[in-house]
């Protein structure tokens, strides 16, 4: 986690996408969680009516004028931007879902790592061709009610009371949701569990002496969301990027404590990266 030596191109670029005017919020905590888990360069990309809005809110984070997909497949072009993320505050209505395609689209060559959360999640609930698309550099990131939307068969099997054991737990449920999707799935919650689609699976649990129901904050997924975007860029695999950001979100919560508001995790990493001794 340590950034020894290089420039900030050599620590990735990661491209946050963001939805309409007066909704940039989420996408903003993201960016922010991106750029302070130690991503290089981290741009924001905005229609022109929500420029304004980011412009007025954003320094280090960079902006990007991303009107449709076809500005997000240009923008692409530039093989130095390296990590994706779309869904916080993303909006569903034609754009959101041009750009989830654009940014799936593998017809451009090498797949880009990309963090699908929220509105991202319930576009690709709601169109086979979405959910077809995704591949094994995707890391989707939902809560139960997303995690239902997107698999509603196996939400039910979960949420079915056991007549005979063993249950069929919130693993079993991550691990075939994650073969199905062939990408890695990350359900959240005070257990959340991070599955990839070879069966490989993990638990950041958040309960006895690790629990932080500080968590349950609006914008508190926008940032974890955002945490696992940075580590992509900054060269980690899917399943660790997620698996580490999921531990340093319930860290960052423990070091601040009671009172946490989603912009408090961001700023809370420098002190638990000096406690790690990074
Ligand atoms: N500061 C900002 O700008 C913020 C902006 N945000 C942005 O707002 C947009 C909408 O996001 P969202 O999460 O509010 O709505 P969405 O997921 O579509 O539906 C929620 C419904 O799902 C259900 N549900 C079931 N289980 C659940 C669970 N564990 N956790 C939560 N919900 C659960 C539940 O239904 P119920 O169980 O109540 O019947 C609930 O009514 C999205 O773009 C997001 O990025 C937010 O991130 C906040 C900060
Ligand atoms: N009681 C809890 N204890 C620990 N973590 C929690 C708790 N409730 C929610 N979380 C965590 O907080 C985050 C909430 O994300 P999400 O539901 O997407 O909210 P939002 O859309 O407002 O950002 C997830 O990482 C989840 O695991």
């Amino acid at each position: 986690m340590g950034k020894a030596e290089g420039h900030k191109y050599n620590h990735g670029h990661a491209l946050i996408l963001s939805g309409p005017p007066h909704h940039g919020g989420a996408a903003r905590l993201a960016a922010r969680g991106a750029l302070r888990v130690g991503a290089g360069v981290v741009s924001v990309g905005a229609s022109g009516e929500a420029m304004a809005e980011h412009a007025a809110r954003l320094d280090a984070i960079m902006l990007r004028a991303v009107g449709d997909g076809a500005d997000l497949a240009g923008a692409l072009q530039d093989k130095r931007i390296n990590a994706l993320c779309l869904g916080p505050g993303l909006g569903l209505d034609a754009r959101g879902k041009a750009l989830v395609g654009a940014a799936l689209d593998q017809s451009r060559g090498e797949p880009r790592s990309t963090v699908l959360d929220a509105d991202a999640l319930t576009l690709v609930a709601a169109d086979p061709a979405l959910f077809a698309a995704l591949h094994k550099d995707c890391v989707l990131t939902p809560h139960a009610g997303e995690f239902a939307r997107l698999f509603p068969d196996i939400a039910e099997k979960l949420n079915a009371p056991a007549t005979i054991g063993p249950a069929y737990s919130k693993v079993d449920a991550t691990r075939e949701a994650a073969k199905r999707a062939g990408c890695v799935v990350l359900f959240k919650g005070p257990d959340t569990v991070i599955a990839n689609p070879e069966g490989r699976c993990a638990i950041s649990a958040a309960v006895y002496e690790r629990a932080a129901p500080w968590l349950a904050t609006a914008g508190s997924g926008d940032v974890l969301a955002g945490f696992i975007t940075g580590l992509l860029a900054r060269g980690l695999d899917p399943f660790s990027a997620a698996q580490t950001a999921a531990w340093l979100h319930v860290e960052c919560a423990l070091s601040f404590g009671p009172g946490l508001i989603a912009e408090d995790l961001p700023e809370e990493l420098p002190k638990v990266f000096r406690k790690l001794g990074l």
